[in-house]
C-alpha cells in the first residue's frame, strides 16, 4: 500500500541481503520511520514493543527473527534458542506459533552451510503467501460491501465500522479487514469506515486512520463507545475486523473492545464479519473463552497517552490521578454465535467447526 504516493510492504529485507527493515509503528501517524533489525534481539524486541504489530506482521517478524538468529547460531541450539526467545514476545497472536513451526521444520535436518540462505527464503515466502492471503479475502470480502452498496441510495456510502487494526499495517500488504474495504475502493463502491480509536494503544486512531488517509479512503475516528449509538441510528452498515487467534470452532480473539461492538452489532442487527487468514486459525482449540491465552501488558499503556503537541512535540501525558491502579487485557474473545460469517481466503463460512471444516477440510480433524 502506499504512504505518500510510494509503495511500502511494513518488512522487508535491505540491499545487504540480510538486515531486515520495518516500519516503526511505535512512530505513527507523526512519523514515518524505518528502523533495522540486525539482530535475533532486535526482532524479539521489535515485537514485544509493538514496533510491529498485528497477528500477520507479528508472524512474519518472527520469521525474519529466526534468520537473525540463525546468523548468530546455525546449530539445532541456535534454532531452538532462536525460536524460545521468539515465541514468548506476544501470547495471543497465533501466527507467532505458526511461523516459528513452519521456519523450524524448514531448518532443522538441513546442512548448516544452507541454513542462513533456506531461511531468508523461507520468511520471503511467508510474507508472500500473506500479500496474496489478504488480496483473496479482498476478493471474498468484497460481494459482502457490494451487497450492503445494493440496498443503499445511489451514491450513498456503505458505512464499515471496525476495530484496532487489522489493515496492511497489521500485515504485509492489503490487510485482513481492510482488504474488502480497498478492493470496494478499486470497485468504485462509495465506503466510509468508522474507525474505533482503540484504547489504550490508539492503533485506531493512529494507525487505521493513518492508512485510510493515505489511501485516500473516506473514514472518521470515533471514540471506543461510540459504535452501539451508531448502530442504534442506522449508521453502520456492516462490522468488519480482524483477529489474532480463530478457535476451529469459529471463537474469535481480536483486540480488547471487538466483543462488545459485536453484542452491540446483534442487538441492532448489523452483520459483524470476521476477516482472518487461515495462518489465524488455532485447530487446537474449540472454546476461545477457556483457551486462547489473553495477553496483559503494562498499566502505563492505560494510565497515560501519547501525543503530538501543537508545537510538534511527540509527549507523553498521565491521564489518571497517581496512585490509581490499571488493568490492561490486550484482546477479548468474541464467542462465534456473535460472529454473522467469517471471511478467509477461500471464502466466507459460518464461524462454526463445520463452516471451517467446509473451507479446509484437510485441517479439520
Ligand atoms: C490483521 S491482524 C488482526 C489483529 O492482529 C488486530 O485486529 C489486532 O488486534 C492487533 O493487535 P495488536 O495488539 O496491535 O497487535
Amino acid at each position: 500500500m502506499r504512504i505518500d504516493g510510494k509503495h511500502y510492504r511494513t518488512i522487508w529485507v535491505a540491499e545487504d541481503g540480510w538486515t531486515v527493515m520495518i516500519l516503526d509503528q511505535t512512530r505513527l501517524p507523526h512519523e514515518i520511520e524505518i528502523a533495522e533489525l540486525r539482530s535475533l534481539g532486535d526482532a524479539a524486541e521489535a515485537i514485544e514493543e509493538m514496533k510491529v504489530r498485528g497477528a500477520p506482521l507479528i508472524g512474519a517478524t518472527a520469521a525474519y527473527g529466526m534468520c537473525l538468529g540463525l546468523r548468530e547460531d546455525v546449530t539445532d541450539e541456535g534454532i531452538e534458542r532462536a525460536y524460545a526467545r521468539l515465541i514468548r514476545t506476544r501470547p495471543t497472536a497465533i501466527n507467532l506459533r505458526w511461523a516459528l513451526d513452519r521456519m523450524r521444520s524448514r531448518l532443522l535436518n538441513q546442512p548448516y552451510e544452507r541454513r542462513i540462505e533456506l531461511a531468508y527464503a523461507e520468511a520471503a515466502a511467508i510474507c508472500d503467501e500473506d500479500v496474496a492471503i489478504c488480496k483473496a479475502i479482498g476478493d471474498h470480502g468484497l460481494p459482502l460491501i457490494r451487497a450492503a452498496a445494493a440496498r443503499k441510495k445511489p451514491g450513498e456510502p456503505v458505512n464499515i465500522l471496525t476495530h484496532c487494526n487489522a489493515g496492511w499495517l497489521a500485515t504485509i500488504d492489503w490487510g485482513t479487514a481492510t482488504a474488502p474495504i480497498y478492493r470496494a475502493q478499486e470497485e468504485g463502491i462509495p465506503v466510509h469506515v468508522w474507525v474505533d480509536e482503540t484504547r489504550p494503544r490508539n492503533q485506531g486512531a493512529a494507525i487505521t486512520a493513518f492508512e485510510l488517509l493515505h489511501q485516500e479512503v473516506p473514514h472518521t475516528v470515533i471514540a471506543d463507545n461510540v459504535g452501539g449509538h451508531l448502530m442504534q441510528h442506522g449508521m453502520v452498515d456492516l462490522c468488519i475486523v480482524g483477529t489474532d487467534r480463530t478457535t476451529r470452532c469459529g471463537d474469535v480473539a481480536n483486540k480488547i473492545g471487538t466483543y462488545l461492538k459485536a453484542l452491540a452489532a446483534k442487538d441492532n442487527g448489523v452483520p459483524f464479519y470476521v476477516a482472518l487468514p487461515s495462518t489465524t486459525i488455532d485447530w487446537t482449540m474449540c472454546d476461545g473463552l477457556a483457551e486462547i491465552p489473553i495477553e496483559e501488558r503494562g498499566e502505563a499503556e492505560v494510565t497515560h497517552m501519547r501525543g503530538r503537541t501543537a508545537d510538534g512535540r511527540i509527549e507523553t501525558i498521565c491521564i489518571t490521578p497517581k496512585g490509581s491502579p490499571a488493568g490492561n487485557w490486550g484482546f477479548d474473545v468474541t464467542p462465534a454465535r456473535l460472529v454473522t460469517a467469517l471471511v478467509t481466503e477461500r471464502g466466507v463460512c459460518p464461524a462454526s467447526e463445520a463452516g471451517l471444516a467446509g473451507l479446509f477440510p484437510e485441517r479439520a480433524g
